[in-house]
């Protein structure tokens, strides 16, 4: 697909913010290389020297394996691993690290999630609470959406009494970069059902998962 420059937006860039995600251009491998190679020679390199000639190839692998969740749904990752149970307390699986990219610089975030949720008949593998979290954090990323992402998720395929997630990071953007805190944590949270109306509940959940912040404990 061509991209025309339409009267009401003068970039690009604009153009393609006016598309749906649906009508945005294919784009070949082949493009894709040459857009790291051109970033390499904008970036005052030799695209051709020794350490460099597979360089687009490497970053276009190595970016498709950090944003592959986009190629990934929820009903493929969970294999049918829902269970009727009759359970109906806290489940908590803490410290999963997560590895995201921050969608304003296609920079690290690193972290940790903490998930739980309380039953209501139907308990979930465990290993699937992580992999949820993969799916999602393999993308381009702010962590208030990943946080969001994560519980509506669970929500939605468990219809639990309540779902509470926490994710601490640091971003590299704003660690190597720009205002260069090293010692910064995000911490975010998205509460639903029994975290979010009941106190006490959310207090429990907030004891289990309190921890030194510190990434290397
Ligand atoms: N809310 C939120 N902001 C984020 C996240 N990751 C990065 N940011 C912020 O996105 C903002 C982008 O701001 P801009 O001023 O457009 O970009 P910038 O000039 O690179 O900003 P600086 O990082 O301040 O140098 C920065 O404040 C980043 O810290 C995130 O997960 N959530
Ligand atoms: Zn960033």
């Amino acid at each position: 697909m061509t991209l025309s420059i339409r009267p009401d937006v003068n970039s690009a860039a604009q153009v393609v913010s006016s598309l749906s995600t649906q009508q945005l251009p294919t784009v070949t491998e082949t493009e894709m290389l040459q857009a790291v190679r051109t970033l390499l020679i904008g970036l005052g390199e030799n695209p051709e020297r020794e350490g460099l000639k597979d360089t687009p190839k490497r970053v276009v692998k190595a970016l498709q394996f950090l944003t592959k969740g986009y190629h990934e749904s929820l009903d493929e990752l969970l294999n049918g691993a829902v269970f009727t149970e009759d359970a109906n307390e806290m489940v908590l699986v803490r410290d999963i690290d997560i590895f995201s990219s921050c969608e304003h610089h296609i920079l690290p975030i690193i972290g940790r999630a903490h998930i739980a949720y309380i039953p209501d008949g139907k308990v979930i593998g465990l290993s699937k609470i992580a992999r949820i979290c993969e799916m999602y954090t393999r993308r381009l990323q702010v962590q208030e959406r990943l946080t969001l992402q994560i519980a509506d998720a669970l929500q939605g395929l468990l219809k639990p009494q309540g779902v509470a997630v926490v994710i601490e990071a640091t971003h590299m953007c704003m660690v190597m970069r720009g205002v260069q805190k090293p010692g910064s944590w995000t911490v975010t949270s998205a509460m639903r059902g029994v975290f979010a109306e009941d106190a006490r509940t959310r207090k429990e959940f907030m004891n289990l998962v309190r921890h030194n912040t510190n990434f290397h404990s």
